[in-house]
C-alpha cells in the first residue's frame, strides 16, 4: 500500500456567494491509486476485530486429526490473512508431515526449506521419508558461509525485500541432486520462485514442492502438493475469491 496521508476539503468553503458551514476535514490514504478515507479503514479494522461475540474473527482449519482456529490479521487496507504459525505447534507439524510424507511418492535426494516457518515441518518430513539431512536457505549471510549464493524476494507478510542465501558448501552438496522445496504456506509463490533460482544456480533440480497450505491464488497451483486451501479475506472477514 502506498500510503500518502493528506487532508482534503469535502465541501468548498463558499457556495452561491455565501459562507457555508465550516468545511469538513477528511484524512485519506492513497492505495493503488484509489483514495480510501481513514474512517473507512478504521471501520473495517474495527469490524474485523469485533465479531458478534466480541472476539477476534477466526478461520477454522483442520489438517488430519488436528483442528485450529486461525485469527484473521489485516495485512493492508483491503486484505486480511488467517495467521498460520506452525513453529511450536508440534502436534500439527507432525500430523502435516505424516500426511505430506504419504503424498510425496516421487524419488528425491533432499528436502530444502526457506527459514523459518517451514523448519520443523521439513525436519519431521525428512525423518519420516528416511532422509539423512535436509537443507535450509537462510535470510542473511552468516560469517561462516563460503561463497554464498544470494537473491532477493518480497513476501505477502513482509514490507521490505528480503535476502535469501544458500551457503556455498550447501550449494556444492546440492549440485546434481533432486530436491523438494518445503514451506508452511505457499502464497504469492515469490519466495518459492526465489528459492528455485538459488537451487538452479547450485545445479540441483526441483522435482516437487510441498506445503501445508496454499493461500489465495496458490490454491489453483497443480505443481504444489498441499494439504488444504487457505483463503485470503476481506477486512470484514468474508473470504476473497481465489
Ligand atoms: N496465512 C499466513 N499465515 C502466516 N504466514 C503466512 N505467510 C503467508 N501467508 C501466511
Amino acid at each position: 500500500m502506498k500510503v500518502a496521508n493528506q487532508t482534503t476539503d469535502v465541501n468548498p468553503p463558499w457556495e452561491n456567494g455565501r459562507r457555508q458551514a465550516q468545511p469538513k476535514k477528511l484524512t485519506i490514504f492513497i492505495c493503488n491509486g484509489k483514495m480510501i478515507p481513514l474512517k473507512t479503514i478504521l471501520i473495517s479494522i474495527f469490524s474485523l476485530y469485533s465479531s458478534e461475540k466480541g472476539g477476534v474473527m477466526e478461520y477454522q482449519l483442520t489438517i488430519g486429526n488436528q483442528t485450529r482456529r486461525l485469527p484473521l490479521v489485516p495485512i493492508n487496507a483491503t486484505t486480511a490473512i488467517a495467521s498460520f504459525v506452525l513453529l511450536g505447534d508440534d502436534a500439527l507439524t507432525y500430523q502435516a508431515a505424516q500426511l505430506l510424507a504419504a503424498r510425496l511418492t516421487i524419488p528425491f535426494d533432499y528436502l530444502v526449506t526457506v527459514e523459518s516457518k517451514g523448519l520443523t515441518l521439513t525436519h519431521d518430513l525428512s525423518r519420516l521419508t528416511n532422509h539423512p539431512r535436509s537443507f535450509v536457505i537462510r535470510k542473511s549471510i552468516k560469517s561462516y558461509m563460503q561463497q554464498p549464493l544470494t537473491t532477493t524476494v518480497k513476501s505477502i507478510t513482509t514490507a521490505q525485500a528480503q535476502t535469501l542465501v544458500l551457503d556455498g558448501a550447501d550449494a556444492a552438496a546440492l549440485q546434481g541432486k533432486k530436491v523438494i522445496l518445503v514451506d508452511d504456506v505457499i502464497s504469492t509463490g515469490e519466495s518459492l520462485k526465489a528459492a528455485e533460482s538459488l537451487l538452479q544456480q547450485a545445479g540441483s533440480t526441483v522435482v516437487g514442492r510441498a506445503a501445508v497450505l496454499a493461500e489465495g491464488a496458490a490454491q489453483k497451483r497443480t505443481d504444489v502438493t498441499f494439504l488444504a486451501p487457505l483463503p485470503l479475506f476481506n477486512l470484514d472477514g468474508t473470504p476473497q475469491p481465489a
